[in-house]
């Protein structure tokens, strides 16, 4: 008897909309491993969505399925959009979990309805529990009042970023930003004028990278940047975008708010700490400069 072990479950590679569509599809009613179980291998909701995409396959053959929830969207691979859409809703003791939308050239009839609804209520508990974490996470991980990075996470990926540069021979680049004056504007307008403004600059700066992953608070007015490989590589250019995007958003305007940036590209195999403290003494340079102003640590300045 041909089983599908764990591994076939899981993200391996072949797209969600093939896999569905592959007849040996309903051979599924003969594996041992129950729904629940296989989705609770994982607490990663793009995995489960695809571990339930693949049990929602064999009601009908689905075009896309999406999950969206309170800790984000997830569009399972492969998907695209078909003929017929069918939303659900899945609440757990009068809670929302998250919305599903499913799409099919099929239609989805009242028995498809019902069995569907039946897979999910497989799904509850195991995604009530994945949500549960991955919320803990992000609240470890992210600065509550502007959603980005935290300084722990910082550490975490800052560590490893120039791990990887090193090894791969890579370019990496750090840039130490922080706001000019900023207690007079928490002295002269209040400090809920101030969180505006940390907000305000934080959606400056995501609008100015690509991907807002590399972006972190330290706390206070202090922020960073980390870039890796070809990114790394256009870091000044970067940095000076984001001194100019935080001067021209219209908060930080309102209240004359400017920032002073440090930048430091990673020399030949240095630890991540000295890359660190040159960046910081870069910024010290752009403050001491005038401050509104963008520094480089020179490379050989170990
Ligand atoms: N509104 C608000 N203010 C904060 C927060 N965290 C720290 N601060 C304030 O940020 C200010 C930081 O000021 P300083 O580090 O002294 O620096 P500065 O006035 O920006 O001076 P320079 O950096 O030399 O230009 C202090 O007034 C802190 O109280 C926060 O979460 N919200």
């Amino acid at each position: 008897m041909e089983l599908y072990g764990l591994q076939d479950m899981t993200l391996s590679g072949t797209s969600y909309a093939g896999v569905t569509s592959q007849p040996h599809w309903s051979g599924l009613s003969a594996d041992p491993v129950t729904l629940p179980e296989q989705l609770q291998t994982s607490l990663d909701l793009a995995d489960q969505l695809q571990i339930y995409s693949m049990a929602a396959g064999k009601v009908l053959p689905l075009r896309s399925i999406q999950l969206q929830t309170a800790v984000g969207k997830y569009l399972a691979p492969g998907s695209e959009s078909g003929n017929f859409e069918h939303r659900s809703v899945l609440m757990l003791n009068d809670q929302c979990l998250a919305e599903l939308c499913y799409q099919s050239d099929q239609a989805f009839t009242p028995l498809i309805q019902h069995q569907l609804w039946q897979l999910e209520r497989q799904w509850l508990y195991p995604l009530r529990n994945t949500l549960v974490v991955v919320r803990l996470q992000q609240l470890a991980l992210k600065d509550s009042l502007t959603d980005l990075g935290n300084r722990r996470n910082f550490d975490d990926q800052f560590e490893r970023a120039v791990q990887l540069a090193n090894r791969r021979q890579q370019a990496c680049a750090l840039i130490l930003l922080d706001l000019d004056n900023f207690k007079q504007t928490n002295d002269n307008f209040g400090h809920p004028a101030g969180d505006d403004v940390l907000i305000a600059v934080a959606d400056a700066m995501r609008q100015t990278l690509r991907a807002s992953d590399c972006l972190f608070r330290f706390g206070g007015d202090e922020f960073a940047v980390l870039l890796t490989a070809d990114d790394a590589l256009s870091a000044e250019l970067v940095a000076h975008r984001l001194v100019k995007a935080i001067n021209q958003h219209h908060v930080c305007n309102q209240f004359s708010v400017t920032a002073s940036a440090g930048l430091a590209q990673l020399a030949l195999n240095q630890k991540a700490e000295l890359l660190f403290s040159r960046a910081d003494e870069a910024l010290s340079q752009a403050k001491q400069a005038g401050k509104n102003a963008v520094k480089v640590a020179l490379l050989n300045q170990a």
